[in-house]
């Protein structure tokens, strides 16, 4: 089995660039199923096996995709022809399911299969639903599929409150309504920065989306939509991973690209654990000074709150600072399945219910440990960095679900870091045509 082996202790030091993000461009790619006409080029694609899938996905659906460069795609959906997407590709990746809006919207009808629940909790799609059949679709949900069609006179505009924040729920209605007859507003709508992302992108096909990135978006539905160029914002969680391992090693690296308004829950809480954050308009840098670090409390939220994408890398990072830190996930239900592995590294982690107690210990100690998601390796990998010894991590095809050569990039910080599989993690993952 492929693993990554990381003999600890090294600082890290220097600059690395963030990659486009993996939760932007997902949804991204799954609009580009909407445009009638014309061609639409999205740069700082990531080169991630989530974005090959997405690319499977779309293709099977009959969008014309291109390689214009390793992290350039060109998309034409003129030749649409198939509304059903396959299903043994929506269950390998949750986010396919934001093929449903656009595809009714396109097609007016569409076949999804449920995607299931995963390691960190249920994540059932109620509201992605309910959000949809406001619109007008008809649904039916059975034997593992999602059915939906648009009665005659297509999707019409609405208003939808969600029950629960949800950042898929949200794009899927938001990729449906930008087609339907009048105006939709979507109450409690997500807030995060893939949503400005995703209305950016939406807007330049000839979309009206307006309040992206406050609770309530308001959408005016248009007759078609063209193809746009587009480039995907900074992977904010990939970021703060990087900015968490600097911490952790006590180094100082400059993450370029990173953009600080889309991280202040991490950044002001590393500034109250006294790391030293300064940024910048290009960037963020994490530098190590010579301060004893306090222990903190976190919460996730959704957005503008503590992101759960980045509450495992927070706890690896926590267990060495001396002290107990209380870490509340409220996202997901079942997002400590790293703890245990932590464990294994010699961290001192009690969990009661949705909190877990992290009692620092001076030095984690390298450990065999497996990646039971991607940011349980992140996790995983931030603690082996700084774990006395050789770590050696498995379980990497959730770590290459969301971090674009994650080996290369920290060893160009000096990390002590290899992979030991026959994958070459630059490789090119789609075809050049
Ligand atoms: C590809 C992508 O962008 N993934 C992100 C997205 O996932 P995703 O879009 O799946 O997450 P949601 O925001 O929808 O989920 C938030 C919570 O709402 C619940 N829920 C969601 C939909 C629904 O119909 N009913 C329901 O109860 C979920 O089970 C979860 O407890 O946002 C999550 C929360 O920030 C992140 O962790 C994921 O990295
Ligand atoms: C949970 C995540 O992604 P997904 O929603 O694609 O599973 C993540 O990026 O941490």
């Amino acid at each position: 089995m492929p693993k990554i082996l990381i003999r600890g202790g090294n600082q890290l030091y220097g600059t690395v660039r963030a990659s486009g993000a993996k939760n932007s461009v997902l949804p991204i790619l799954a609009a580009s199923i909407l445009p009638v006409k014309g061609d639409s080029i999205i740069e700082d694609v990531p080169q991630l096996t989530d974005v090959q899938i997405i690319t499977e996905v779309i293709e099977n659906l009959g969008v014309k995709v291109q390689e214009i460069r390793p992290d350039a795609l060109r998309l034409n959906a003129e030749n649409l022809h198939n509304p059903k997407a396959p299903d043994e590709l929506v269950r390998k990746m949750r986010a396919s399911f934001t093929v449903l809006g656009p595809l009714l919207a396109r097609f007016g009808q569409a076949r999804v299969a449920l995607p299931g629940g995963c390691a960190i909790g249920a994540r059932p799609v109620d509201q992605h639903l309910k959000g949809l059949q406001a619109l007008g679709a008809e649904i039916e949900v059975g034997h593992g599929f999602v059915d939906a069609k648009v009665p005659s006179g297509g999707l019409r505009g609405s208003r939808i409150y969600f029950d629960v924040n949800t950042v898929g729920g949200t794009q899927n209605v938001m990729m449906a309504a930008v087609l339907a007859k009048g105006q939709t507003f979507i109450h409690n709508a997500a807030r995060e920065p893939e949503i400005i992302d995703l209305a950016n992108y939406l807007n330049a096909m000839g979309a009206h989306v307006r309040g992206a990135g406050t609770d309530v978006i308001r959408i005016e539905g248009v007759d078609e939509l063209h193809g746009a160029n587009h480039t995907v914002i900074p992977d904010r969680i990939e970021v703060g991973t990087f900015l968490l391992a600097a911490a952790i090693t006590n180094g100082d690296v400059y993450v370029e690209g990173a953009i600080s308004n889309h991280l202040t829950p991490l950044l002001a809480k590393l500034r109250e654990a006294g790391v030293s954050v300064v940024d910048d308009v290009k960037g963020i840098r994490v530098q190590g000074i010579e301060r004893t670090l306090k222990p903190i409390d976190i919460k996730t939220l959704p957005y503008p709150g503590f992101p759960t994408d980045l509450q495992a890398q927070m706890m690896a990072f926590l267990t060495v600072i001396q002290g107990n830190s209380l870490v509340t996930e409220t996202v997901f239900e079942n997002r400590f399945m790293h703890v245990s592995e932590l464990q294994r590294m010699g961290a001192e982690i009690k969990v009661e219910g949705r909190t877990a107690v992290v009692e620092g210990v001076p030095k984690l100690t390298g450990a065999v440990v497996t990646a039971s998601d991607l940011r349980a390796g992140g996790a995983l990998i931030t603690a082996a960095l700084a774990a006395q010894g050789v770590s050696e991590i498995h379980g990497l095809h959730h770590v290459d679900r969301g971090y674009v050569d994650i080996v290369g990039k920290l060893r160009s910080l000096g990390a002590d870091i290899e992979r030991d599989d026959e994958i070459n993690t630059n490789k090119r993952i789609f075809q050049v045509v």
